[in-house]
């Protein structure tokens, strides 16, 4: 564990705390470029809270990730989770999107998260790893079937494939496709359809120049339109672009 002096927010690392910081005590720190008022020790659930964590802990065994984990997000605000590799921020993403956490709640509009609720699965979009596509299935097939899925117009497919800049391998299958241009799809699955929650996992992986400015530009938009979004990058320009607010884990 490193750092212990931190504005209200606790994040543990996997490591030793050092002496004098008790093991129970606070970790993590705000960025110093987003004033936040969505991060705070003490969870403030608002009216306009739409993810709401409180006292949130998890471990795999013995070991730590994270405690004492408490914080809101709203409606048209980015959070950034920063914060060097195995530091925990995946497996934030993971339980704020249904994983159990050892400890503490998540709450998503007011109701516990239940990845299993229909309608939690209509509000929540995630792009999380390199996801699984169905081998036979083409790029244009698996965004038909996922716009579909969600009462969307069948041209939004094709909309989205413009957008994301792989409508030239729209009928080629997922296992053709080079890194970048899967993860163009992975990011398409989330966008087309709608959602109120977007949970992100380093989106900007394998993506080139022109590709991270269109997710910036398209993040931005998307809260503007109204929607949270939850995300981890190590991308600072991304973070800056994006972020309102940001919640640094600690290795
Ligand atoms: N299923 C698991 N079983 C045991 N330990 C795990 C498991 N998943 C993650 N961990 C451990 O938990 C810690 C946090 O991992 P996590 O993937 O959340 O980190 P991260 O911040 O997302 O890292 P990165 O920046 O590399 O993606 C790491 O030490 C990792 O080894």
């Amino acid at each position: 564990m490193r750092g212990s002096s931190r504005q209200g927010l606790s994040v543990r690392s996997p490591c030793h705390p050092p002496p004098g910081v008790s093991s129970r005590g606070p970790r993590g720190r705000f960025g110093r470029r987003w004033q936040t008022d969505a991060v705070s020790r003490k969870s403030k659930k608002t009216p306009t809270s739409l993810v709401s964590v409180t006292d949130l802990e998890h471990a795999y065994g013995h070991r730590v990730v994270f405690d004492h984990l408490s914080f809101h997000v709203r409606a048209g605000r980015c959070l950034v989770l920063r914060g060097p590799n195995g530091s925990g921020k995946t497996t934030l993403l993971r339980c704020l999107v249904g994983e159990r956490p050892t400890s503490g709640t998540v709450t998503f509009d007011g109701r516990r998260v239940d990845e299993s609720d229909p309608r939690f699965r209509a509000d929540v979009a995630t792009v999380l790893g390199d996801l699984d596509f169905f081998p036979d299935l083409t790029v244009l097939e698996h965004l038909d079937l996922l716009a579909r899925a969600h009462g969307q117009a069948p041209e939004q497919a094709d909309e989205v494939l413009e957008a994301v800049g792989i409508s030239d391998v729209r009928d080629q299958f997922p296992g053709t496709l080079s890194s970048g241009q899967r993860q163009r799809l992975a990011l398409a699955t989330a966008f087309v359809r709608p959602y109120r929650l977007l949970v992100l996992d380093e989106p900007e992986q394998r993506l080139d120049t022109d590709g991270q400015a269109w997710l910036a530009q398209r993040l931005a938009a998307d809260k503007r339109a109204g929607a949270a979004i939850v995300m981890a990058t190590h991308d600072p320009d991304l973070a800056a672009a994006v972020g309102d607010d940001v919640l640094e884990l600690g290795a």
